[in-house]
């Protein structure tokens, strides 16, 4: 019987709907991975709605609970850590200690660490000392990168003239060290208006995938940590970068299509469960030949 597969993921929780851990941990586990979830923050709901109560996890919470997980005997069974939303720098180094931690009793485990930098515009607020941490310290750290377009320009310091820019930019976060850069929103100027684009760059080769743009009233959040969890979980699984991207861009199209049916603002994560685990829709990614 084929294993299955253990996932620390280190990222917000909200009490009310769905970002962070709280839109990741569920669909993580309904394709088949056990997760080990470990909260940076804990708030009522996410920071979009413009307030929230709430705490920031105190950091030396965070080797004092993998500490606890190795007492134990269970952390080389730790197969990959995931980081998202930071409440501070200090967690984020923190997280870092902890990958080094499992990495020396497992050196097979990944880390995928999705840049959460915020968007001042649409009310995702993060302190700047973590995105100075991000771009300095995690990006050389981790395996698989995830960042979105604007955390992709951060990461190189200038906007992204057009798609094979964003591959050029791509290219050089992989030189930093990490095995693949999954960029989960394409903005570069000329693109198409009416698709959603996702690009997956590794040392070998480059990805560029379109799915339908849907329609809603107010963006829904937690879409990113929606899909670096997937994405992590199905390579996990046994995927190859490809499948892995071209699952998750199905499976998290699938869940947008339910919260849009729904008229929803928080994601339908519940009443789509069945179309992540097994999406009805499938994109193709095509290669790029730069
Ligand atoms: N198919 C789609 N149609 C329309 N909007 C989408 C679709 N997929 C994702 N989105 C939206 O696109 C945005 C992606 O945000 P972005 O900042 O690029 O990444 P992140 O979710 O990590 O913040 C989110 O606001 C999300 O709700
Ligand atoms: C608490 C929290 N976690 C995570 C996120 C990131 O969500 P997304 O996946 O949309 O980037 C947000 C965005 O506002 C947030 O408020
Ligand atoms: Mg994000």
């Amino acid at each position: 019987m084929k294993r299955t597969p253990h996932l620390l993921a280190i990222q917000s929780h909200v009490v009310f709907g769905h970002a962070g851990n709280s839109a990741a941990v569920f669909p993580m586990q309904r394709i088949g991975v056990n997760v080990w979830p470990l909260n940076t923050v804990q708030f009522s709901n996410h920071t979009q709605y413009g307030q929230w109560a709430g705490e920031v996890l105190a950091p030396e919470q965070i080797p004092a609970l993998v500490e606890g997980i190795s007492n134990i005997g269970e952390l080389g069974h730790c197969d990959a850590v995931l980081s998202g939303y930071l409440g501070s720098a200090e967690q984020g180094r923190a997280i870092l200690a902890g990958v080094e931690r499992i990495k020396a009793v497992n050196p097979r485990a990944l880390y995928l660490c999705d840049p959460v930098m915020g968007h001042a515009e649409k009310g995702c607020i993060v302190p700047q000392e973590v995105s100075d941490f991000l771009l300095e310290q995690a990006a050389s750290v981790a395996d698989i990168l995830c960042p979105n377009q604007l955390e992709l320009d951060s990461f190189c310091g200038r906007h992204a003239q057009s798609l094979e820019d964003c591959v050029a930019m791509a290219r050089g976060l992989l030189a930093r060290g990490p095995q693949a850069v999954l960029v989960k929103h394409l903005a570069y100027p000329g693109r198409g208006e009416d698709a959603f684009e996702m690009l997956l760059v590794t040392r070998e080769q480059s990805w560029h995938l379109r799915r339908p743009l849907l329609a809603f009233p107010r963006q829904p959040v937690g879409v990113g940590d929606l899909t670096s969890g997937l994405f992590l979980a199905r390579v996990l699984l046994g995927d190859s970068w490809l499948q892995a991207f071209e699952f998750t861009a199905a499976a998290v199209h699938e869940v947008l299509l339910e919260t849009q049916a729904c008229a929803s603002y928080e994601l339908q994560l519940v009443r789509a469960q069945d179309r992540i685990a097994h999406p009805r829709v499938r994109f193709e990614a095509q290669v790029l030949a730069f």
